[in-house]
């Protein structure tokens, strides 16, 4: 048995429509899921007993200190999760390398459940036994779309996937923040700014599809819709700084990633890109910038 590296992308919620809260603690969602090419990598060794450790990857802007290296990782739970469903022990060395920003709001840790999920069941040759998507699901919301890449609408409480079709590839640049911000604590906060109103079940945008469909920025940018992003702005007020500078400086669209506090903004090529994320780091409004394009793949073995 020789060790397997697998990578899986980082995700911008191109819409994110964020229905009542449920029984269950939960939100359904109409989940537009675009997934970029920003990839952590894992890699599972054979060992003794099950060990992680975490790293940035070579050249990544990515602070790691944050990032638990015990149970509450969500690449050790994913092959504790591997190994409980084969019947064998978790003896496994995992290294996870980090590209992705961490509490950013672009499903770094799920990307590093997805790899590992991949990576442990390939390892102790699972010979296609297992589900991974329906094990990814136990994991996380976000971890099946970090399985399967590309561009894919999330209903429920986003694990649900159907891809959708795009026609060209999207050119973006994202400005990560000092420090993260917990997910639960943005749905929480979403909750009390719309206490006291009725809260319409999420919706899909049309309007998002044709562009996705039609590989157009400009349109895109036009539909790019994020229902957390009023509770991201209020727990990080900074952040309207940053947005106002990315569409201050010619950004298509500008919006918050997911529950933030990374900012996405959408460029018309790689050099406006290129151009945006050096005018963005010198207004100072980010601790650093990363582009990316999209869609990008799935968790694949390399
Ligand atoms: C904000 C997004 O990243 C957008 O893709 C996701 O909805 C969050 O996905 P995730 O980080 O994988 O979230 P999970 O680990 O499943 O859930 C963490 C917490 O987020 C909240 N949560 C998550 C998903 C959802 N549809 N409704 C929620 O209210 C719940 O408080 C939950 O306890
Ligand atoms: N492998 C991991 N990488 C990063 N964080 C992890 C990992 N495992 C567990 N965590 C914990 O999960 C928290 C959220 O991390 P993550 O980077 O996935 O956030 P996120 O990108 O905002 O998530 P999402 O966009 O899915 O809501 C971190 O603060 C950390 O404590």
């Amino acid at each position: 048995m020789t060790a397997i590296t697998v990578r899986a992308p980082a995700k911008v919620n191109v819409g994110l429509s964020v229905g009542p809260l449920r029984d269950d603690g939960y939100h359904d969602l109409v989940n537009v899921f675009h997934a970029v090419s920003l990839f952590d990598e894992v890699t599972a060794a054979p060992a003794d007993r099950l060990q992680v450790r975490v790293e940035a990857a070579p050249g990544s802007p990515v602070p790691v200190a944050d990032v638990p290296v015990d149970d509450r990782n969500l690449a050790v739970r994913a092959a504790r999760l591997v190994a409980a469903r084969l019947g064998v022990e978790p003896r496994v060395a995992l290294r996870v390398r980090k590209a992705i920003p961490v509490a950013g709001g672009m499903a770094g840790g799920s990307a590093d459940a997805a790899a590992a999920l991949l990576a442990c069941a390939r390892l102790w040759d699972d010979g296609g036994r297992l589900d991974l998507m329906e094990l990814a699901a136990e994991l996380g919301s976000d971890v099946p779309f970090a399985l399967m890449g590309g561009t894919a609408v999330g209903l429920g409480r986003g694990e649900r996937l159907t891809p959708l079709p795009t026609g060209g590839t999207f050119h973006w640049v994202f400005a990560m923040a000092h420090g993260g911000l917990s997910t639960p604590a943005v749905y929480a906060e979403c909750d009390r700014l719309r206490a006291g109103r009725r809260v319409p079940p999420p919706e899909a945008s049309d309007e998002l599809a044709a562009a996705l469909a039609a590989g157009s920025a400009k349109d895109l940018a036009a539909a790019l819709h994020n229902d957390l992003q009023p509770a991201a702005l209020s727990l990080r007020p900074d952040l309207r700084r940053t947005l106002d500078a990315g569409r201050d400086l010619g950004a298509l669209g500008a919006l918050v990633s997911g529950s933030g506090p990374t900012c996405a903004f959408l460029a018309e090529s790689d050099r406006h890109a290129a151009d945006l994320a050096a005018a963005l780091a010198e207004r100072g409004v980010a601790a650093s910038t990363l582009r990316a394009t999209g869609p990008a793949p799935g968790a694949t073995v390399l």
